[in-house]
């Protein structure tokens, strides 16, 4: 049985080893060095050429509501051998740090800093594992919905997920991402109504089921309801399910609004195709073809190339899961770090150059053409340079320096925006509708070869030369210290 106290919070929604570190710097007293930590990603979800941010209305949230309650501090006390000096440390802990990020909605990609933060070392510690798992979530399915956006045109998105979602925070969370990636409405009504979603909803085989036959659930289903969709497959789809929808829509006339049949299974290219002869021979030009069925991106993408007389795309697991990529492996990196006084940056090394983390606080900088707005790149410069101070930029790849430009004429958005300030919200919340809006403009901006569904390019995201030489003289004297302790063993 789940315990229920009624000062439970988020802020135990930790991983241990936060707290065990926290307590750590706490004793050593340095729990409040000045630190700067950031959150990234390695690889694009999917093998997208670009991801959708989401997450941070939650984080927000989170974030304001950071406190160790009573029942809190009592759990600790019973559960770990941390001391009563600590835990009146805990029970006086406000986050008092500086939180920056992307907007949601907005385009991001990999190995470029989404959320920055900064501030006490103990405060910047406890907030890792809630925030990777928010963004985690929200930022994947996001862009799922997005990529399924893509190759539906001006076709209807509805979203199914609830029932095989990741439990009811997912379903919830996860809806509201895909509305922000490009879906038009939700099955889950309480995300109707905590967000505002449009709700939409047809009928289940269960009606029909009841009735063991096809003209009377339809029947009753339209005489209790105005908007009327029938469910057509649950007995023979081209035999009973749509004559009988016919049946009832023709019967009913002006009492509903006949918006459709939806199918649910068999082969959904000949079906439809032969479902919109019928529906048309029989004076419904307008009622429309909803499908559902295990749909993505691939399989609708693919009807659509059978010429599927699909209108209205009802999608739920492989979306709400993000079956085909189901984590995206966003991770929380200390960049910056107070020692004697002044601020140090700091890097983890790996063999591998595409995991070598880029040290120093920095800014994301979208660089676009100032004659149609089209992206050139992201520039990753440290936080206190300003390149729209240049008439002209050298942008080169990373690893890869040959590959190099020059671009001029040129306008350079920030993307980290200041949410709290030392503690305190400092941020206008927009609308959801207008976090919708603003991702599709962005995605506007970007040009077709990394938006394709197969094999993008490679969005340029590249490091100002600063940024770049920081990196290279940090690994430099990292080696230089590694090698020192070979000699001296
Ligand atoms: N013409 C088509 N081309 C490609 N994929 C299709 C086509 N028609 C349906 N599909 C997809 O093929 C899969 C078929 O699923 P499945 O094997 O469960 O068959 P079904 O028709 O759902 O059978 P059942 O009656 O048991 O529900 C689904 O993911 C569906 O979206
Ligand atoms: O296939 P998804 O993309 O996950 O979309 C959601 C599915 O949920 C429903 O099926 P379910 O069998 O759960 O219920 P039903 O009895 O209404 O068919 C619906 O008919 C879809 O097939
Ligand atoms: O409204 C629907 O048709 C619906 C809702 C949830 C899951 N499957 C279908």
């Amino acid at each position: 049985m789940v315990k229920k106290f009624p000062d439970d919070s988020l802020t135990l929604h930790t991983d241990a080893y936060q707290l065990n570190m926290i307590q750590t710097y706490w004793q050593e007293g340095i729990q409040n060095k000045h630190a700067v930590f950031e959150v990234f990603f390695r690889k694009m979800p999917f093998d997208s050429g670009y991801a959708i941010f989401a997450g941070l209305e939650r984080i927000i949230d989170y974030v304001q509501g950071l406190h160790f309650s009573k029942s809190d501090i009592e759990y600790l006390r019973e559960a770990t051998g941390y001391t009563e000096e600590f835990l009146k440390y805990l029970e006086n802990f406000h986050f008092s740090g500086t939180i920056r990020s992307v907007s949601e909605g907005d385009l991001v990609f990999n190995n470029e800093p989404i959320i920055q933060v900064e501030g006490p070392l103990a405060d910047c510690q406890l907030i890792e594992t809630a925030l990777l798992n928010v963004v985690n979530y929200q930022t994947l399915i996001a862009t799922k919905a997005s990529r399924i956006k893509s190759v539906v045109g001006s076709d209807k998105l509805l979203e199914f997920g609830t029932r095989r979602a990741q439990e009811m925070d997912a379903a919830l969370w996860g809806t509201r991402a895909a509305y922000i990636g490009g879906f038009d409405a939700t099955s889950n009504v309480r995300a109707g109504k905590l967000f505002n979603i449009p709700i939409s909803g047809t009928h289940a085989h269960a009606l029909v089921q009841y009735y063991m036959n096809d003209y009377e659930a339809f029947k009753a289903y339209a005489t209790t309801h105005r908007d009327c969709v029938f469910l057509v497959d649950t007995f023979d789809t081209l035999r009973s399910g749509v004559p009988n929808a016919i049946r009832v829509a023709k019967e009913m006339g002006d009492k509903i609004n006949f918006l459709g049949v939806r199918i649910d299974s068999g082969d959904m290219a000949y079906i439809s195709k032969r479902v919109r002869e019928q529906l048309d021979e029989a004076g419904f030009p307008d009622a429309k073809i909803y499908a559902s069925n295990d749909l993505d991106e691939k399989t609708i993408q693919n009807l659509k190339m059978q010429g599927a007389k699909i209108e209205v795309w009802g999608v739920g697991t492989k979306l709400i899961t993000a079956y085909d990529q189901p984590a995206l492996g966003a991770v929380y990196k200390m960049v910056s770090i107070e020692r004697d006084g002044k601020m140090l940056d700091t890097i983890k090394l790996s063999n591998n150059a595409e995991k070598v983390s880029t040290p120093g606080k920095k800014q994301i900088w979208r660089i676009t053409r100032k004659s149609d707005g089209k992206s050139e790149g992201d520039y990753i410069t440290l936080f206190d340079e300003d390149p729209r101070k240049d008439d002209s930029l050298y942008m080169f790849h990373p690893n890869f320096t040959y590959i190099n430009k020059i671009v001029s004429d040129f306008e350079a958005r920030p993307l980290l925006q200041t949410i709290f300030e030392d503690g305190k919200l400092v941020y206008d919340r927009p609308s959801l509708d207008e976090i919708k809006h603003f991702s599709r403009n962005s995605l506007d901006l970007l040009w077709d070869e990394y938006k394709r569904d197969l094999n993008p390019q490679e969005y340029p995201v590249d490091l100002s030369q600063r940024c770049y030489d920081n990196k290279m003289n940090i690994i430099k004297e990292v080696r230089e210290y590694v090698n020192e302790l070979k000699f001296s063993e």
